[in-house]
């Protein structure tokens, strides 16, 4: 049997189609805990309906891996499945059975792929030159930091030690408004705007001014017992560290100013310590902030004035504004009139995020009144949206250049592989990439691809069959691990063969929340500080806020899980005026609607936007000088076998294809509500995905018991799926009551998110 046909192995509950509670925020793993929850919750509205409590209470999306398989539905857009989209070359490429394993499935990569529904766009005429940077400072203008109302101090330490020439368009705009007026504000621009001095500097002024106020005897009246004025939220360790480091050297040209952070991952002793020794400005994260309030006397917060919310939207989402209202409702019930003069007597909130909307009922509930919008450009007409759709979208930086793939399942491994061996073909052309990807299994998994060496491995093979001894064996995997522990004690940098070349050789790292903060710490620090060629893949715990340079290209191998993600991602390049690349992958079918909310982005309605597909990025990745030998296809198809050889070798590795693969289905089935009908899992032909999992198994037979510690939820979900519906029932006298799973699912978010902030070292980028 041919692939085309393959079987479907999941089922989809009805409620799929039903309208669900829209969850935003979090991880993938914490809106996919709170929607089973959720729909567990709906089943006990109906007690005596057993069959319904039971459909509802999984999870609608949820991918039932060890039951029967259900057939794809031929309709008009599945035929497509066997169509073929590339001439077949090279010899015979058919699909064939694995001669190791009847249980195997060898399929080809260039036949019954999907084709694309929407043709491309005839290309427009376009300007020869490049889009002017909308992120960069104003140095042609007249706006210099003094003129806005900053110090001559202050603005001589700006340029001199800091090099900041002149201010960005959001710093112009919120720097005149937060000296001169008291009411909350919104802090809204483009990623990599600058938007971390924007609130910064005024805040630093008006402390300093504090001093001027009454100061009779030209001494400095602020010091670091006068109290703590300011406080700055963030929603990472990592974050919270970088907005620390700049507000240090700020604060370097005003020594009498202090400010410290409470983020954990030091002892509490410590944080205590620094809290008693006093502070003027504080940078947290909610949870930490949320117990030094509730147990540490000597955090006296009755002088706070300023209470910024950097990544706002972010803080007011899922798992973090119960934390919000907590800290927003002991601020003001301990707020006190400040004994030092020139303080203002109430607090002025500011929010701030690339992705901020202004929601009304979110905003009433952390008390913001009357906020005034701050844009980089208050008269740009453009920025006036009318269709609800474009006020749900953001711009994205103009000089970004941003494209899409048209790739089907089964080329998405070889794609990738192609676009970086391209990438990185010419010493210097990119310095760092990042490449996203759905979940920390799917990340491990394609670490240890691109990273495996090719030579030792065909060295292993011949070696074993030659029946050397076990010493050789061990001195080799010695020898590997070496070099491995040379790169990174932690084993998240290797090198990244996959896409070297002998010139250019690229350093791979990996990153996601399951691992150790300390681990993620050192690993964010290497890439960043890295002077190489680096790739770096990642969940989204590095999409947001961070500040990494000289990073080139962003790649989103897996589309983010909403859109205000993907600007967030994609904002990791083009910084502060620089150029930057960004290509997302999408899949022929519904996926391709997803070009709509990348054109959003922009002003020109996407024109920038271009388009790519499978078959080009191959030719030109696998394309090679010597064509006489080998063509493109037959050079993909040799890479592809022997990862897939190298994955069926080892069980090690077979397994992390195995979990990876999963891991990403349930993660697919995650994507926001609003933009499910674009990643819809019903579209996904698990059959093909798996081969870019370098996986010959049919997906039925995928089932790796035991996943990663933590993912308590997952693995009930998994065992359920193995154990068929009867593996899901949970009797009606055990169910808990509504209110205490909406609870349970609250409590356990927050403990999520809490345990994806814990146990960091500090995070210096500096
Ligand atoms: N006026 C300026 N001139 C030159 N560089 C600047 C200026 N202001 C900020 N920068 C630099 O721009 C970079 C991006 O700043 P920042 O991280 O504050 O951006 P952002 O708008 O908060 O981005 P994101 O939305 O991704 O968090 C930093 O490296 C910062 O030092």
């Amino acid at each position: 049997m041919a692939d085309d046909g393959m079987l479907m192995n999941f089922t989809i509950g009805d409620s799929v189609i039903k309208p669900e509670a829209k969850f935003k925020g979090g991880t993938w793993r914490d809106r996919l805990t709170a929607k089973k929850r959720s729909a567990h919750r709906g089943s006990e509205k109906a007690p005596g309906d057993a069959a319904a409590r039971n459909a509802a209470s999984k999870n609608p999306n949820q991918v039932q891996l060890g039951t029967r398989p259900v057939k794809r539905q031929r309709t008009e857009d599945s035929d497509s499945f066997n169509r073929p989209s590339a001439p077949r070359s090279g010899g015979d490429r058919r699909p064939q059975q694995h001669p190791r394993d009847p249980k195997h499935f060898v399929s080809s990569l260039f036949t019954s792929n999907p084709e694309a529904r929407n043709p491309e766009e005839p290309k427009e005429e376009r300007e020869a030159e490049d889009a002017k940077p909308t992120n960069a400072p104003l140095i042609d203008g007249l706006d210099t930091f003094t003129n806005l109302g900053l110090s001559p101090n202050l603005a001589a330490h700006l340029l001199t030690k800091l090099e900041l020439k002149a201010p960005t368009a959001i710093q112009r705009s919120s720097i005149t408004q937060l000296l001169k007026e008291e009411s909350d504000a919104f802090i809204q621009a483009e990623t990599g705007s600058g938007k971390t001095l924007a609130y910064l500097l005024p805040l630093v002024q008006r402390i300093m001014d504090l001093s001027k106020a009454t100061n009779e005897h030209n001494d400095t009246q602020v010091h670091r017992d006068s109290g703590l004025f300011a406080i700055i939220l963030a929603p990472t360790r990592e974050l919270c560290k970088q907005i620390s480091v700049v507000l240090e050297n700020i604060l370097r040209c005003a020594n009498w100013i202090v400010c410290g952070t409470v983020i954990g991952g030091e002892k509490k002793k410590s944080e205590k310590a620094r809290l008693r020794k006093g502070l003027n400005i504080l940078v947290a994260t909610p949870g930490r902030l949320v117990d030094h309030l509730d147990n540490t006397e000597a955090l006296q917060v009755g002088n706070v004035r300023w209470l910024v919310l950097d990544e706002g939207d972010r803080l007011m989402d899922m798992g973090f504004e119960e934390e919000l209202q907590g800290i927003v409702k002991k601020l003001d019930a301990r707020q006190r009139p400040s004994r030092v003069p020139g303080v203002p007597t109430r607090r002025t909130t500011i929010l701030c995020s690339a992705t901020l909307k202004m929601n009304v009922q979110k905003l009433g509930e952390i008390s913001l009144k009357d906020a005034v919008h701050i844009k980089a450009d208050p008269s740009d007409e453009d920025e006036e949206k009318t269709n609800k759709d474009e006020e749900e979208s953001f711009r994205v930086p103009a000089q970004l250049k941003q494209s899409y793939a048209i790739v089907p399942a089964k080329l998405r491994l070889v794609s990738l592989t192609a676009y970086l061996k391209r990438t990185f073909m010419r010493k210097g052309s990119v310095m760092k990439a990042i490449v996203f990807m759905s979940c920390a299994d799917v990340v491990d998994f394609h670490f240890e691809l691109f990273s495996r060496n090719q030579d030792r491995e065909q060295q292993r093979k011949s070696d074993e069959e030659n029946k050397r001894d076990e010493k050789d064996e061990k001195d080799e995997k010695d020898e590997k691990d070496e070099e491995k522990e040379k790169l990174s004690p932690h084993g998240t940098i290797a090198p990244g063969r996959a896409f070297s070349t002998p010139t250019n050789p690229v350093i791979l790292h990996r990153l996601h929340g399951s691992l150790p903060q300390n681990v993620r710490t050192a690993t964010l620090g290497s890439f960043s500080r890295s002077t190489e060629a680096c790739v770096m893949i990642c969940t989204d715990v590095a999409s947001r806020g961070l500040d990494l340079p000289n990073v080139d290209l962003v790649v989103e191998y897996d589309p983010a899980f909403s859109s205000d993600d993907h600007t967030h991602r994609i904002g990791r390049t083009a910084r502060v005026g620089r150029d930057g690349r960004a290509l997302v992958f999408l899949q022929p079918g519904c996926e391709e609607n997803y070009v709509e909310v990348l054109k959003r982005g922009y002003r020109d309605g996407g024109k920038a936007l271009t388009r790519t597909d499978a078959n080009e990025i191959l030719k030109r990745g696998f394309g090679g000088n010597d064509n006489k030998k080998k063509n493109w296809e037959e050079r993909t198809t040799d890479w592809q076998m022997d990862v897939e050889r190298w994955a069926l070798d080892n069980p090690d590795y077979l397994e992390m294809a195995r979990r990876a693969f999963q891991s990403h289905v349930r993660a697919y089935a995650t994507h926001t509500a609003a933009e499910r009908s674009m990643f819809n899992i019903k579209e996904l032909h698990l059959g093909h995905l798996a081969k870019s999992f370098a996986l010959r198994d049919r997906p039925g037979k995928i089932n790796v018991p035991g996943l990663r510690p933590g993912q308590e939820d997952t693995k009930k979900d998994f065992k359920a799926a193995r154990n068929g519906v009867a593996g899901n029932k949970r009797k009606a006298e055990d169910a808990p009551s509504s209110t205490n799973v909406a609870d349970e699912a609250a409590r356990k978010m927050r403990a999520k998110m809490r345990e994806h902030m814990s146990g960091a070292n500090e995070f210096n980028l500096a």
